[in-house]
């Protein structure tokens, strides 16, 4: 069983949205890419429905990562974690893509447009479904510990 991924971004961010989503739709490891929009860089709908729309889909288990794309990625990022279950952050890097799942679990990588080139978010969003949490690491406490201020897990 592949990934299903859900994809996102709000006016600043569709181009490397679209570009993440072609780029998924041709990964091996992904079964089905969900886009929750926007279309086009003409809709003006604010960065924080799109990542609570995305990150509603993966908590209710429809998706297991979703990539979020606004100007700066932190919109996205502090959106998506109102979602209880959700755990969502920029990552600009390598390191941080792998420790965003090895050391947080998070199933939810937002990536800012006018921040980082097409190419490196390209290859973040790629690098972000090579790694699984271990349930079974000396992170997995930490992140219940997360979990325990929201009451979930
Ligand atoms: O980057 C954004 C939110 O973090 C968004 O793309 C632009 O937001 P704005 O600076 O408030 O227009």
């Amino acid at each position: 069983m592949g990934y299903v991924v859900v994809v996102g971004a709000d006016n600043a961010g569709v181009d490397y949205k679209d570009r993440i989503k072609a780029d998924l739709a041709a990964d091996p490891r992904v079964d089905r890419v969900i886009d929750v929009g926007v279309g086009s860089a003409d809709d003006q709908t604010f960065y924080p429905h799109v990542g609570v729309a995305g990150a509603r889909k993966v908590a209710d288990g429809e998706a297991q990562r979703a990539i979020l794309v606004c100007g700066t990625g932190m919109g996205m990022a502090i959106s998506a974690n109102k979602v209880p279950g959700v755990r969502a952050s920029t990552a600009h890097d390598s390191f941080s893509v792998e420790r965003l799942v090895l050391s947080n679990n998070g199933q939810v990588l937002c990536l800012g447009a006018r921040v980082i080139g097409v190419e490196l978010a390209r290859r973040l969003a790629a690098e972000f479904l090579e790694y699984t949490f271990d349930a079974t690491s000396a992170s997995a406490p930490k992140v219940d510990a997360i979990c325990a201020y929201e009451g979930v897990g």
